[in-house]
């Protein structure tokens, strides 16, 4: 009898993954997997290769850029690396979702709301008629957090706020029920108090689907909210990957050190050393905790005093 357990396969595996611009290379050899449950930020400064590596990873590279390597995902039995357009579609919406930065631009701006979720459902098959996926379009703007979700349903995207189009984008994005969700800084262009309360409803979402989810940001602290690993990006190559915990207290590549000295995770103590955040939030559920820290409380010292 065979007693072993394969192990669980992730959602997602992108393996010697590389994207071109004709001879010029933007993301070498990257290795990456999501399980089911799982949060994987990808973090580096702009133009380190993150919102063109989702690309890759969605089959949605602009004309011009070329992915090379591999990227499977779970329910899926061929490589998404040069597939064919009509197996692109049907695993985007239905296995891996995308949430952009900005909200307006994934909007039809020619149609209402609740009509845009809805009819993700009737095309996934997840509503027996368009009655039916009107109204579970509702109660999927109704979890995101929307005020007065059927009247909401029925408004044209520019008439919301960004804080409910990016609602809106999540709710179009949820409706599939992927299996993973990739978001590539879907809070960047809000302001704070309204990135939070999105962080809250992603982290909700997730965490009820039990989908994976890959979350692309340049904001160090929200990767230390919201993700369990992390994988930096620097210069299209991916120079250290860990536990978030590990990597934002601990990193051992001088350009980690650099991004995590240029954030809001440290600070610099009485002594003159630059220290981490007291106690770094382990993924979910909790906020970036507050800087009224003693050093007793558990700062871990980044760099001594020159
Ligand atoms: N269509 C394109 N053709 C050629 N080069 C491109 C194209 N799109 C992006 N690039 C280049 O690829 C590199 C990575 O860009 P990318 O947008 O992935 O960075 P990023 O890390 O997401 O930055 P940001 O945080 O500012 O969004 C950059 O040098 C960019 O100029």
């Amino acid at each position: 009898m065979n007693a072993a357990v394969s192990a669980p396969v992730p959602v997602l595996r992108a393996s010697g993954l590389g994207v071109w611009a004709g001879s010029t290379p933007l993301v070498q050899d990257l290795h990456l997997e999501v399980h089911r449950g799982e949060r994987v930020g990808l973090i580096g400064e702009s133009g380190s290769g993150k919102s063109v590596t989702a690309l890759a990873l969605m089959g949605l590279l602009p004309p011009g850029l070329t992915a090379i390597g591999s990227v499977r995902v779970a329910g899926v039995d061929r490589d998404l690396v040069g597939a064919p357009e009509p197996v692109l579609s049907r695993v985007r919406g239905s296995l891996v979702s995308m949430v952009f930065q900005e909200p307006m631009t994934a909007l039809d701006p020619t149609m209402r709301v609740g009509r845009q979720v809805a009819e993700v459902l009737q095309v996934h098959r997840l509503a027996a008629s368009r009655a039916e996926a009107d109204r579970a379009a509702v109660e999927l703007l109704d979890r995101v957090g929307l005020p007065e979700p059927a009247r909401t349903a029925r408004a044209w995207p520019h008439q919301l706020s960004g804080g409910q189009r990016q609602r809106v984008v999540l709710a179009i994005a949820l409706a599939g029920e992927p299996g993973l969700l990739i978001c590539d800084e879907p809070t960047t262009a809000l302001d704070v108090t309204v990135q939070a309360r999105v962080l809250e409803v992603v982290d909700a979402e997730l965490a009820e689907r039990d989908a994976g989810c890959l979350f692309i940001t340049h904001d160090l602290a929200v990767v230390a909210r919201m993700c369990e690993r992390v994988l930096v990006l620097h210069r299209g190559r991916v120079v250290e990957a860990g536990p978030v915990r590990r990597v934002l207290t601990e990193p051992r590549h001088p350009y980690t050190r650099g991004l995590l000295a240029a954030s809001d995770l440290t600070r610099t103590d009485a002594d003159g050393r630059l220290v981490t955040v007291p106690t770094l939030p382990v993924a979910r559920p909790g906020v970036v905790p507050a800087w009224e820290g003693t050093p007793e409380d558990g700062w871990a010292v980044l760099e001594e005093a020159s």
